[in-house]
């Protein structure tokens, strides 16, 4: 049977196999970090792994997905290290444009674990920024991070339900001010960030010509 495929169907069904095989991979990565498998199973997995990363490797892109709109005009980054849908390093964080400035439930995974039974601090950081980067982002000043500052106040817990929030504070020529925090649902603040983002003047250049 035919089936009569709008443009742009393939590719979009194709990065929706995508995104579940990089789901499929956050599960991998759970399951090495927690298996109690003996050697001999381990280096069979390995085996069967190196086999699969041969066949993706077949065909091989130069970079990962670059930013784009998707077809219902919506803004993507497949590729992103912390949102991309295609990255199995992204968590990945779904954020949503609210009136005070960005916000997304988040659940860590074992995966991210720093210290005993808790979040990496880095890992913490890296999502605050993409926060504050997207709250800046939506009030029209896109910029890239100049300074990042953290206040790490109590751990963060993965495999519970957790928010982040962030929202500009001021702004002045082609710099923003950012803040945010990760939280409990309660709204107990567990991270606190504060970051200056500045449009580069490459970007203002760009657009002026
Ligand atoms: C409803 C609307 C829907 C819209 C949807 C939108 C969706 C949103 C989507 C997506 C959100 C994305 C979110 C991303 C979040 C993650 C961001 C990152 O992780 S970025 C990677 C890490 N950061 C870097 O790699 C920067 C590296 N540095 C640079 O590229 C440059 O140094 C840069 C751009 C920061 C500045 O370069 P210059 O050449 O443009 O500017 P100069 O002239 O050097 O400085 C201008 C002013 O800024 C100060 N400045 C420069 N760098 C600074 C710094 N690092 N710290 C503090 N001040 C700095 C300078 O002292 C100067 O200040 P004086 O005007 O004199 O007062």
């Amino acid at each position: 049977m035919t089936m009569d495929l709008a443009p742009g169907h393939d590719e979009e069904t194709r990065l929706a196999a995508l995104a579940v095989l990089a789901q499929q991979v956050r599960e991998l990565m759970d399951a090495v970090v927690l298996t109690e498998a003996d050697e001999d199973e381990v280096t069979s997995v390995t085996a069967e792994l190196v086999a699969l990363t041969e066949r993706l490797n077949d065909a091989r892109r130069e970079r990962p997905l670059m930013p784009e709109f998707a077809p219902d005009g919506t803004f993507r980054h497949l590729g992103n290290a912390v949102t991309g849908a295609c990255n199995p390093h992204a968590l990945p964080l779904v954020i949503e444009h609210t009136p005070e400035g960005s916000q997304a439930d988040l659940e860590f995974r074992p995966t991210h674990e720093g210290p005993p039974n808790s979040v990496h601090g880095g890992v913490s950081a890296m999502i605050l920024d993409h926060l504050l980067g997207h709250a800046v982002a939506t009030s029209g000043r896109a910029g890239m991070t100049g300074t990042l500052t953290i206040r790490y106040r109590q751990p963060v817990p993965y495999g519970r339900p957790v928010v982040g929030t962030a929202a500009t504070t001021r702004a002045e020529g082609r710099k923003t001010w950012a803040d945010g925090t990760i939280s409990l649902p309660d709204g107990t603040p567990l991270v606190e960030a504060t970051g200056l983002f500045i449009t580069p003047s490459l970007w203002v250049e760009a657009a002026s010509d």
